[in-house]
């Protein structure tokens, strides 16, 4: 098992940035199909013995990373928790964001961000953009101000070989009132967003760039999963969802499936080994059901 399985790779003759998609497949075969949330709960920094402060967030993030970015395939940083201390918390999620990509993990910034496009461009500098404090190698976005709003941000990461995640059908139970309502052409809103998503990865090869966000706790999803893109499937754990729903949820889509877990796995810190092990026991499981 290579140390950093995602590290973009130029081909020969080429200045081009590999895609964020290659790198992603080549990592989850690497370091099995997992995804590990960085979600500080203030109630984590206490069952961990932290403060609820900047020092706690700086601490828990840190031992996350230290534990995890060498073996996991990605990593999840979730903003919100970071925002909550003003700037000093983002500071820790930029340095946790560049020292989990140092170590090899790919890093997918769970920033949920949705705009206008020309205010979509500035999110795209922010996180897409090489160079930015807090370039990441995706970021979730969410599609509910039309599909082409986005466009900034599909443009930026195409530049980058960076990769964008498309909320479709989200893990809440609020998430089916909007996101399965009938859209324009008869069609539901979330099988919308996902023919747009097919679209972009048209022709890709593994696995496009372009990924959409649908939940592990769905009964069933109900829609063309088929859009030649990953597929993140949060909750894992907390929400309820396991290993072996992937299949019902997921069907032949499965194979580009990108299990995600937050607190299900950070609830076994602060110890180092209790994450790694926590982390390799749902891989272990995640193998033991897609095979
Ligand atoms: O985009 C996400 O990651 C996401 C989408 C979704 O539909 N549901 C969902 O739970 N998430 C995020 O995934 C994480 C789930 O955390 P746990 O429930 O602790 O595993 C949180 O950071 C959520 O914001």
């Amino acid at each position: 098992m290579s140390s950093s399985p995602a590290s973009p790779t130029a081909s020969p003759g080429s200045s081009s940035p590999e895609p964020f998609g290659a790198r992603l497949r080549r990592a989850m075969d690497a370091r099995g199909p997992l995804c590990v949330g960085i979600d500080p709960h203030a109630s984590l920094l206490a069952s961990w013995g932290l403060d609820d402060d900047v020092a706690g967030l700086e601490r828990f993030t840190r031992t996350v990373v230290d534990a995890l970015a060498d073996r996991v395939a990605v990593l999840k940083p979730q903003s919100a928790f970071f925002e909550r201390f003003g700037s000093r918390g983002v500071a820790v999620l930029e340095r946790a964001i560049a020292d989990a990509r140092s170590a090899g993990a790919l890093v997918l910034t769970d920033a949920k961000r949705g705009d206008i496009g020309s205010t979509m461009a500035a999110y795209a500098a922010a996180y897409l953009e090489p160079g930015s404090p807090l370039f990441s190698d995706a970021v979730t976005v969410s599609p509910y101000l039309g599909f082409g709003s986005l466009r900034p941000a599909l443009d930026a990461a195409k530049a980058a070989g960076a990769g964008v995640f498309v909320l479709a059908l989200t893990s809440n139970p609020e998430g089916g009132q909007v996101q399965r309502a009938t859209a324009a052409g008869g069609v539901s809103v979330a099988q919308t967003v996902l023919d747009h998503i097919a679209r972009e990865n048209a022709g890709a090869e593994p696995l496009g760039s372009v990924g959409a966000v649908v939940g592990a706790t769905l009964a069933e999803a109900g829609v063309d999963l088929s859009v030649n893109g990953p597929l993140l499937a949060p909750g894992l754990g907390a929400q309820g969802a396991g290993a072996e729903d992937l299949p019902r949820v997921f069907g032949d889509a499965v194979r580009d499936v990108v299990p995600s877990i937050s607190r299900g796995v950070l609830g076994h810190g602060p110890s180092p080994a209790g994450l790694r092990e926590s982390a390799a026991r749902e891989v272990d499981r995640i193998r033991e059901v897609l095979g």
